[in-house]
């Protein structure tokens, strides 16, 4: 087997224009395919297997969040660029495998958010961030001024992320990170004899969807299996990148004919909860008296209209995964008070709660002396572990009483892990189903264009006028800096 090279590719001169999507699923391993999914006209049909093969259900993902973003054509929602890309480029190994057909080649795509590599891209990452429609939600009405507004958000936030950036190293480690994910899913996938390529997409800076997609193309892939780094579903995060995703394939012939197989969330597998009990287990040995001490998981927030309103089942998902980390510590006689919160909340909404920062406070008070914080939405150390993490919340719980204080690092290649990837990548794979997508043709696309160009002009001068008056400024500061 040929040895895995990573390559980045810089292309000078070209654009970015940037631009810019419910289920609990009950069962215990879960595939979804899209058997209609890049279609912009016809309900979205996605099939649910489960390892019990007679728990199979059809159209689970449905309800707001279906019949909204998911379907919908936003031309503002794409970003077309090709500035870097970073994959393990294809080898032909994928042809060589025993248990694969003669000519089958095998993509992996793996799904991040992406972060800014250095402090001066900062502003431009939070601009691409704030510009999708499943970040900031806008009504239907009002979504010509996603752009305006995002880039008004992203000058207005970039001075504090990019103190928070600074803080630690001057830039994201996420790119890193999953580059070296991926390489490490590929060598746990051919040790099980199954050579695949794997590719990493991110969705607010490089490598772009688009790039990984480009690749993919090239290298002639046959099967793709999806899988997102996030253990849970979100709008804000696997749906946002899977929109993104079936705009591309629903434009290429190639992309719409490709067999696909999406893993939608892996909070549940048991691979992964014995990982994550493992980090717990081993970290709560780094304090003097262990049975004392409170695990307190830390979840990425996200606004409670997303849960309430639009069908995300991240909420529901998070307290079923962090209910089946703490049966397996019960297992192993781990029998410790625990607590989950929701951090990094950003704007004038309500987040889900509680909120990290206040339970922090509210346990100091109460007399907890020990706590071992546990990142639980992610698998790479990012902004949120490195400085909100490690240096304000550890800040606020010393200053709040508590006074042993530890934090479970995130999974990153942790062989156990990585393994049950690599396990749920071959489970995904028989799911595999095309995209068949009719393309809008030319003549709606002009339509389409000059409409959005338009809305873009006048929301623009709109947006300009409204909120850079002296009273939404100081109100967006107050919640943003
Ligand atoms: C404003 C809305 C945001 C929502 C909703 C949101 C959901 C969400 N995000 C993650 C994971 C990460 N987010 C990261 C950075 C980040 N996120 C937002 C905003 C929202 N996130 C901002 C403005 C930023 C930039 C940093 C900052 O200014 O605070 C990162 C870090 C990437 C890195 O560079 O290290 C991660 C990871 C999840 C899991 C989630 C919903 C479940
Ligand atoms: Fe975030």
């Amino acid at each position: 087997m040929d040895a895995i090279s990573s390559s980045r590719v810089n292309l000078p001169g070209s654009t970015l224009r940037n631009s810019n999507n419910k289920s609990s699923l009950p069962c215990h391993q879960t595939r979804i395919s899209m058997s209609t999914g890049c279609n912009s006209s016809v309900s979205q049909a996605y099939t649910v297997s489960c390892s019990n093969p007679t728990d199979k259900q059809t159209g689970i993902v449905s309800g707001s969040y279906l019949h909204g973003p998911l379907q919908k054509r936003d031309l503002s929602g794409k970003t077309f660029c090709s500035l870097g890309v970073s994959t393990y480029p294809g080898t032909g190994s994928a042809s060589e495998s025993h248990s694969l057909a003669a000519e089958e080649r095998v993509g992996v795509l793996l799904l991040n958010l992406g972060g800014p590599e250095t402090l001066h891209d900062v502003q431009p990452f939070l601009f691409n961030l704030f510009a999708d429609p499943d970040i900031i939600r806008l009504p239907r009405l009002f979504k010509f001024l996603q752009r305006p507004l995002a880039q008004l958000i992203s000058v207005l936030r970039a001075p504090k992320s990019k103190e928070g950036y600074a803080s630690i190293g001057g830039g994201s480690p996420l790119r890193k990170i999953t580059d070296d994910q991926a390489f490490a899913l590929k060598k746990a996938l051919d040790a099980k004899e199954m050579p695949v390529n794997v590719y990493v997409a991110m969705r607010y800076w490089h490598p772009f969807t688009e790039e990984a997609v480009q690749q993919i193309k090239r290298d002639r892939i046959t099967k793709l299996v999806v899988l997102p780094l996030y253990p849970q579903f979100s709008i804000s995060t696997t749906g946002s990148s899977i929109r993104v995703l079936q705009n591309i394939c629903r434009e290429d012939a190639y992309l719409s004919r490709l067999p696909i197989s999406i893993i939608q969330s892996w909070y549940q597998r048991e691979g992964y909860i014995r990982s994550m009990a493992d980090l717990i287990e081993k970290e709560l040995q780094s304090f003097s008296r262990p049975e004392e001490v409170m695990v307190f998981f830390s979840a990425h927030g996200v606004p409670v209209s997303y849960v309430e309103n639009a069908g995300d089942p991240y909420r529901d998902q998070m307290e079923e995964c962090i209910h089946l980390i703490m049966q397996e510590l019960k297992s192993r006689g781990i029998n410790n008070d625990h607590t989950l919160a929701y951090q990094s909340r950003v704007g004038p909404v309500q987040w889900l709660k509680p909120y990290t920062d206040e339970v922090l406070v509210e346990l100091g008070q109460k007399g907890v002396k020990s706590l071992l914080a546990v990142p639980v939405s992610f698998v790479s150390e990012h902004i949120e572990t490195l400085e909100e993490i490690d240096m304000e919340y550890k800040e606020l719980a010393l200053e709040s009483g508590i006074e042993n204080w530890g934090r479970v690092p995130a999974l990153g290649c942790n062989p156990s892990f990585i393994t049950d990837l690599a396990d749920a990548v071959i489970e995904a794979l028989p799911s595999a189903t095309a995209m068949t997508t009719p393309s809008m043709d030319s003549e709606e696309e002009d339509r389409d264009l000059v409409g959005y160009a338009i809305k873009t002009f006048f929301g623009s001068i709109l947006a300009f006028v409204l909120l850079l008056s002296p009273k939404m400024i100081s109100a967006f500061r107050n919640h943003l800096l």
